[in-house]
């Protein structure tokens, strides 16, 4: 009994020690997930792609699962600065896995009406935050969409920070065509990207496809690229010059861009300043004055890690 507790003790010893030293030496190689693959793209950039090509990335429970404890671990990890999210083989999701989550949707668990609608709130809140995650983590999210983004795709890439995508992508607010109303985010974030509610009603009530042309002159999407491959690469040099930069001043630009979207003016300025004098007195701060005064890249000045 002692020796196996023992044994249980030193496992655990071995797992955090090489979660240490993989941090240590900036590695993707903490990451190790099912639906995800996460590799190191550049320096201080984490590539996340949805990796179930086979099934075109289509969203099952495990997936819901381990977009929360992946997104929870990057944004603990100091090593990485900006995260560019994509999806591996033909398209970039095919939205919820209709096969594998039908039983959690369909035969909701409870003895009674109230116990089965308690734990199907349990459930959506739950799922709620698999995407919740991305806006929650401090460091920026890029989200590069190539082929079909449908449904549970587009409450994912609403909750990114910089949507880009390639000439053959399309969008599909497709929840009513399986008879529900999107529950993850996107009839709330959507109107917010796009500040064109006649517009969010039309792709939400039909259903219809909306091509890449649309999606960026609609502004869901801010760049369109020629082709996954441009796409990525665009991605990736984009995340690198974002992780050129301060982290106290990216993140904290993220933090009070979100704040603001979500307060009036008023409060977004009064949490500003709060916020600011705090972070005003960071080392990053005369760093980058410095730098830029003697006509040096971001690049090429040492920041902490964050
Ligand atoms: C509480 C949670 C709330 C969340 C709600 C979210 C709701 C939604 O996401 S609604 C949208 C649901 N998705 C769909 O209706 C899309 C269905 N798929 C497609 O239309 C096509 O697959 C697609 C256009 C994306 C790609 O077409 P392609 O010709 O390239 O591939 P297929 O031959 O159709 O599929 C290949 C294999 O993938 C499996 N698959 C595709 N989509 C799903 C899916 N959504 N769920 C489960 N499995 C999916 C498909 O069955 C094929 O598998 P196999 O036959 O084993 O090869």
């Amino acid at each position: 009994m002692a020796s196996r507790c023992l044994w249980r003790v030193c496992r655990g010893v071995n797992a955090a020690l090489r979660w240490g030293s993989a941090r240590a030496r900036g590695m993707a190689s903490a990451y190790s997930y099912e639906t995800l693959r996460v590799s190191e793209a550049t320096a201080n950039v984490l590539h996340v792609e949805l990796n179930r090509p086979e099934k075109r990335n289509a969203m099952n429970r495990t997936f819901w699962r381990e977009m929360v404890e992946c997104f929870n671990q990057v944004a603990r990890d100091a090593d990485c600065r900006v995260i560019v999210v994509s999806g591996a083989g033909k398209v970039f999701t095919a939205g919820i896995d209709l096969v594998d989550m039908a039983g959690d949707l369909l035969r909701p668990e409870g003895d009674d009406v109230a116990r089965i609608a308690w734990n199907l709130r349990h459930m959506i809140t739950s799922y709620q935050e698999t995407f919740t995650v991305l806006e929650k983590c401090p460091k920026p999210v890029i989200v590069a969409v190539h082929g079909a983004c449908v449904g549970g795709g587009i409450d994912m890439i609403t909750a990114c920070d910089i949507r880009l995508c390639s000439q053959d992508a399309w969008f599909q607010v497709k929840e009513v065509d399986v008879g529900l109303a999107a529950d993850v985010g996107t009839l709330q974030r959507l109107p917010k990207v796009l500040g064109n509610a006649s517009l969010v009603c039309e792709l939400a009530y039909t259903a219809r496809k909306m091509m890449s042309d649309e999606a960026f002159s609609c502004g869901l999407v801010s760049r369109i690229f020629q082709d996954k491959e441009s796409l990525l690469d665009g991605a990736f040099e984009m995340a690198s010059e974002i992780a050129s930069k301060s982290p106290v001043a990216v993140q904290g630009t993220k933090h009070n861009l979100i704040y603001s979207r979500d307060h009036s003016v008023r409060e977004g300025l009064d949490y500003m300043a709060t916020w600011n004098m705090a972070m005003l007195q960071t080392e990053d701060v005369v760093k980058s004055a410095q730098a830029s005064m003697e006509k040096k890249l971001p690049k090429d000045v040492p920041f902490s890690k964050l």
